[in-house]
């Protein structure tokens, strides 16, 4: 039988999310071709702010890569616009000239950014955030500009300013409302957001309304309707997405602002549907992906003959995509004269909730700086949740204590609660996922359901469904591939390079078969940091595998310009050193003069091409300020000076600090030391912690100081300096061998538990081993700032910050 034809007009998320549908219910009922204006396959338009922001790189956003259309017979035409639909003959035709026959024709088509008609809209250097390649084009500003404006304070324009900041632009974002995301948060919440974009170095310009953009040939700033101005070399807008419907308007398909389909998806021509953001349903047309894909599933059913009920359209839900801030909103949040509102607002934690009734019935709910409860209160406010006359418990929970998350949250939930927003999964399929496929972990979740495939956000829940069906024992330890190149987890890959003997990242890139043989920005810093610690001899360190700070033994500033912190050690110094280090500050003209928490001088706002020279005129060690290394060993004054001190905490710091400078750990490491349980060095938020005590120390690990304050756990009692050193050199080598890079000892005890570490440095014959193979390494070390002083070819590689690529940042 011939097979019927389908053709798919955009090949964007909503679009090849129902192919992807239709291919499991009916594998052999079409014959599909799909066109794409993009020179691209289907790729995660979600992930763009990440790419932006330097956590994902381009391959690591692919959602179908060229072998998949193949493997399903599927005829592909990337860069090809479809500009004519003959309704007669059933045929498409594209820009290029292609003509395609179709039995059923599907518009996804999606949106179009919305370019404010401005007066100067059309200079270089303004451009929207919708595609790969405005993303690059950001990304290339960045090399060379540094002012970056951004127009609308929304979600899109938040996620592109935090990008911008992160490839350190000075980013001011341009909001017309008085307050941020107006048209997901209420006046609270939003000034909480402003606050802590604040503290990331956002700067905002509210209540203005853009009147023209100003410059010659390239924009160089904006003047409001008030008469004010702000300088711009980059100007993003982010005012909000239309419906693509040129194609359909111009083939007499009715539309209205999207092109209008029925619960069916169908629009007004028969054999012609319609999905994505490019239609209206109901009067709705939306913009986010979750209920495109409710429609791309409804419509695969029809396609594929399978009985349907129709889409009746979708409640959505949003998070706010920026590192550090956790925002969540969904239905209607605003206060009205017929809702009624339970709010908790903890100023001290910048904790707020707000959930909306109506009518006995939750209708909305903005969630900042918690946002544990989203999906439950999410799930509520779809099933339609009559709460009445308990209302106060869906935020505090029976006893007026918050409610539970984790496994408790999950055994509440019922099989339909959707745990996936981005990709409509329940709780029940990913149940099913697990009972019935034998997934094991978020990583084999996500390739049987695509539950965490886009914006992640709920890959926590994810994590705690497994937890709940399977215990905390029948969940793998090995998750994740270490990123989109390869499937294979950290200890995985770390185990080959040992049992194979790799020792480039290119041979682990071959002979692991990596996906993309470049890798990625994720695991070329991964690979250097694991080859280096299991050859230590043989792996020669690939410098341009390191990010910025750690190629330029520098911490780049948000200027551009950089920080220099020389070795301090224990905090002691002379005033020797202090006169170097002023004169200087003197001869470099330096900006700031700062003493670090670290208990150190930090020199800020240096140019790169100034740093060998300071380097050499300080003639002082590094201090690693910017790397994943031993950063400082803090001290108080101890037994030498102190009236309550038993033991010599400088001395003691001292010495670990000359022992382990240097050393290459999974992410930074900071150490103190205290000469008595006063711990005025704060020993019990370190790395490694030491504390003395009446007649030895006590060895503490695993504390956090950061944004996740974690207390350190007591390792053990030690009597002698030896013996602290003993045991700190085993711990850290047990670390390096064992931890994710990138990855703190706060978290990295949490993962593998502390009775595991005990256990490990127990035995004396273990520890020296341990300590046998750090010493090997630490043997190796060279300091950085004098290998660059004495290598002239290294030195060249000091050029003026204008001429660094953006790529290269991230
Ligand atoms: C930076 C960014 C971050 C986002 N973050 C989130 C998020 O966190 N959560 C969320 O839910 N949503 C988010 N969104 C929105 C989400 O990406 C969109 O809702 C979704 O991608 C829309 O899918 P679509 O298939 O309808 O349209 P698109 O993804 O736009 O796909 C349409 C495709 O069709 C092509 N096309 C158009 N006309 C033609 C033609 N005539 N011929 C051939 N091809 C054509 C287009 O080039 C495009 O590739 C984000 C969007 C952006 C830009
Ligand atoms: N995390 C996420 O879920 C996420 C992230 C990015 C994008 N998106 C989606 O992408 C689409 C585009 O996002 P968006 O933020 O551009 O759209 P939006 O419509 O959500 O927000 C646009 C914002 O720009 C403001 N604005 C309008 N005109 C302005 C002007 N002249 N000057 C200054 N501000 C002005 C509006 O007040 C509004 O807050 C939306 O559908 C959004 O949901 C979602
Ligand atoms: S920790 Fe003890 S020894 Fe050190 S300064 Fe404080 S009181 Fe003195
Ligand atoms: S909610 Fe975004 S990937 Fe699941």
């Amino acid at each position: 039988m011939m097979k019927k034809k389908i053709v798919l007009v955009g090949n964007g998320m909503a679009g090849v999310s129902c192919i992807e549908q239709l291919l499991k219910l009916a594998p052999n009922r079409y014959e599909i071709t799909i066109f794409g204006s993009e020179p691209h396959p289907n790729y995660n338009r979600i992930l763009l702010s990440s790419v932006l922001a330097g956590d994902a790189g381009m391959n690591d956003i692919v959602m179908n890569d060229w072998s998949w259309y193949e493997e399903h017979n599927i005829t592909l035409h990337t860069g090809h616009t479809v500009t004519h639909i003959d309704k007669e003959r059933k045929t498409v035709r594209t820009d290029m000239g292609i003509t395609a026959e179709y039995d059923e024709l599907i518009l996804a088509t999606g949106s179009l950014p919305f370019m404010l008609p401005l007066p100067g809209a059309d200079k270089e250097g303004v451009i929207a955030f919708r595609d790969i390649k405005d993303c690059k084009a950001m990304m290339e500003a960045a090399k060379t500009y540094k002012k970056a404006v951004v127009i609308g304070g929304g979600l899109l324009g938040l996620e592109a300013a935090r990008g911008l900041l992160n490839l350190h632009m000075d980013v001011s974002v341009v909001h017309i409302n008085e307050y941020l995301m107006n048209l997901q948060l209420d006046r609270t919440a939003s000034h909480m957001l402003q606050l802590e974009l604040e503290k990331q170095g956002m700067k905002f310009l509210l209540k203005k309304n853009t009147e023209t953009i100003l410059g010659k040939k390239r924009v160089s700033g904006l003047r409001f309707t008030d008469g004010s101005e702000v300088e711009a070399d980059l100007v993003v807008m982010a005012v909000g997405i239309r419906p693509n419907v040129a194609l359909a308007k111009s083939s007499g398909i009715a539309i209205n602002r999207g092109i209008v389909v029925n619960d069916y998806l169908e629009t007004s021509v028969p054999g012609i549907y319609s999905i994505g953001e490019c239609a209206e349903h109901r009067g709705v047309a939306y913009g986010l992906v979750a209920p495109l894909y409710e429609q791309g599933a409804v419509l695969a059913k029809r396609l594929a003959g399978v009985e349907t009920a129709g889409y009746q359209g979708s409640v959505v839900s949003t998070k706010l995509k920026v590192s550090g801030v956790d925002v969540f909103s969904a239905g209607e949040y605003a206060d009205k004269p017929e809702t009624r509102a339970v709010r908790v607002q903890d100023d001290f934690e910048g904790i707020y909730k707000k959930v909306v009734i109506r009518d006995g019935k939750i209708i909305g709910a903005v969630l900042f700086g918690d946002i544990s409860d989203g999906s439950r209160l999410f799930a509520m406010i779809r099933n339609g949740e009559d709460v009445t006359g308990k209302e106060k418990t869906v935020l505090l929970g029976e006893s007026g204590t918050p409610a539970k998350s984790g496994a408790e949250l999950i055994a509440a939930m019922s099989d339909d609660e959707v745990v996936c927003g981005c990709n409509g999964v329940s709780k029940g399929a990913i149940v099913q996922a697990i009972q019935e496929k034998g997934c094991s972990s978020v990583g084999e979740i996500k390739a049987c359901t695509k539950a965490s495939a886009s914006c992640g956000g709920c890959k926590p829940l994810v994590a705690d469904v497994l937890t709940y069906v399977l215990g905390a024992e029948g969940v793998k330890t090995v998750k994740e591939g270490m990123c989109g190149c390869t499937p294979l987890g950290r200890d995985e890959v770390v185990e080959s390079i040992r049992s194979m003997r790799l020792t480039t990242s290119k041979e682990v890139m071959n002979v692991l078969e990596w996906s993309n043989p470049e890798g990625c920005s994720k695991c070329r810093p991964a690979l250097n940091y694991y080859l280096g610690m299991v050859w230590p001899e043989e792996h020669a360190d690939e410098r341009e595998s390191r990010f910025v700070n750690e190629r330029n033994h520098a911490n780049i500033q948000k200027d551009g310009t950089y920080s220099v912190v020389p070795r301090m050690y224990g905090g002691v110094t002379t005033p020797k050193d202090l006169k170097r280090i002023a004169e200087i500050a003197e001869k470099y003209e330096v900006p700031l003069v700062k003493m670090t928490g670290g208990q150190r001088i930090d020199l800020l706002g240096i140019k790169k091409e100034d740093l060998p020279g300071m380097w050499a005129d300080l003639d002082m060690p590094s201090g690693y300020a910017y790397g994943k290394s031993l950063r400082t060993v803090k001290t108080c004054v101890g037994s030498t000076f102190c009236r309550f001190g038993t033991q010599d905490a400088m001395g003691m710091g001292i010495q670990l600090e000359k022992k382990f400078e240097r050393l290459n750990t999974p992410a930074k490491v900071k150490m103190a030391v205290s000469g008595c349980p006063r711990n005025c060095a704060e020993a019990t938020i370190k790395d490694f912690g030491v504390v003395a005590i009446d007649g030895g120390w006590e060895l503490h690990i695993g504390g956090n100081g950061g944004t996740k304050l974690r207390g350190t756990d007591l390792l053990c009692k030690v009597k002698t300096e030896e013996e602290v050193l003993e045991w700190s050199g085993a711990f850290l080598q047990y670390y390096r061998e064992t931890g994710k890079y990138n990855e703190r000892t706060a978290e990295w005890i949490e993962r593998i538990g502390l009775e595991q570490v005990k256990a490990a440095l127990a035995a004396k014959e273990d520890r020296d081993a341990l300590n046998g193979r750090i010493d090997k390494t630490l043997d190796l070390m060279k300091d950085p700032w004098k290998e660059i002083i004495e290598q002239q070819e290294l030195r060249q590689t000091f050029v003026p910050m204008e001429e660094q690529s953006a790529e290269s940042i991230i």
